[in-house]
């Protein structure tokens, strides 16, 4: 698959990353969309470092639909992206949406048809240095996942080549319910003490951190996620396998005083919680405090 077009909306850690990639396997024609001018990306990655000059919009006006539309905003900026969506969204064009949580098509509110939605799960970990200045580190083997259907597999091919993959995978519904179960431990904790991943290295905090796991991987289940007797363990000890260094996407909001992810994250394992009757006092108590941090900033 090359010639592509492809607009990015979103050029944060994992939106500007994205796309400094695609442009730099300069397979397809890449169009940024950011809320400020940006001269150029650079993107410092395992391998070096890539800087780069796609052409940069901050405006929907004069736009015309693309191939592939990669939304890349927090999951509560996702409706604010809709005039940008509009224009770019012709019958044919799909859309990746590389969030966190669960449930990426509902977060479109029907601008998008579910049909031509690619949820994708991000593994990487991609942090802002500055104003258009990315660093990702890879914390595991695959970059992303994507179903393995028709569209799945078209992501991937357009990201083939270039510095970020996508890997068709079955069983999505189990795969995004195991990154949901990193990211309720992962961002809250980091995002409430302000201290990168080093902190998931503390004994207590590694009690706790179970602790809100073994509730959610009941919520998981009973959502259809197969995870196993052992799945709150094993997905500490493959979070103690991510760099110590790395922050997480909440922890940066935190430092930052932005909004925080947290209605998608732990505010969806507690609804699901709440309609199968499945009791998850750590994650309510955990979604209280955050939700006063949201509520705090901006
Ligand atoms: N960072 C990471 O390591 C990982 C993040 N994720 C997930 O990926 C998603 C993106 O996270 P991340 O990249 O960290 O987030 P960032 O906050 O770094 O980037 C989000 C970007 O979206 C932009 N934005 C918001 N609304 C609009 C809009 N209406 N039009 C144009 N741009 C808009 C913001 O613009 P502005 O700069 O103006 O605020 C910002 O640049 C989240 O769901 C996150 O949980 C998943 C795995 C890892
Ligand atoms: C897995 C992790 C913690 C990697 O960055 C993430 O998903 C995030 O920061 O939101």
């Amino acid at each position: 698959m090359t010639g592509q077009s492809v607009a990015v909306i979103g050029l944060g850690g994992i939106g500007g990353s994205l796309a400094a990639a695609l442009q730099a396997a300069g397979r397809h024609a890449v169009l940024c969309c950011a809320r400020r001018p940006l001269d150029r990306l650079i993107l410092d990655h395992p391998e070096g470092r890539e800087e780069v000059s796609p052409p940069v919009a901050t405006t929907p006006e004069g736009l015309s639909p693309v191939d592939w539309v990669a939304l890349c905003t927090k999951a509560q900026d996702s409706a604010a992206a809709a005039p940008w969506l509009r224009v770019l969204c012709g019958p044919a064009t799909r859309v990746a949406v590389l969030q966190n949580g669960i449930g990426h098509a509902a977060r479109l509110g029907g601008v998008v048809p579910p049909e031509r939605v690619v949820p994708a799960i991000v593994y990487f970990n991609g942090e802002r240095l500055g104003d258009g200045h990315l660093r990702l580190r890879r914390v595991t083997e695959c970059d992303m996942a994507v179903p393995d259907d028709e569209a799945g597999r078209g992501f991937a091919a357009l990201l083939a080549g270039s510095l970020v993959g996508a890997h068709p995978a079955p069983d999505f519904v189990t795969r995004a319910w195991r990154k949901l179960l990193i990211n309720i431990v992962a961002n809250p904790l980091t995002a409430i003490t302000r201290q990168r991943q080093q902190v998931l290295r503390r004994d207590d905090i590694r009690a706790l951190g179970l602790a809100l796991l073994e509730e959610a991987v009941a919520v998981g289940r009973a959502e259809g996620a197969e995870l196993p007797g052992d799945a709150a363990r094993a997905v500490w000890a493959l979070l103690m396998t991510y760099p110590a260094e790395a922050g997480t996407s909440m922890y940066q909001d935190a430092l930052a005083g932005r909004p925080l992810e947290i209605e998608a994250l732990t505010g969806t394992v507690v609804a699901a919680a709440e309609r199968h009757g499945i009791p998850v006092p750590q994650n309510r108590a955990m979604l209280a405090l955050l939700r006063a941090v949201s509520d705090a900033a901006g």
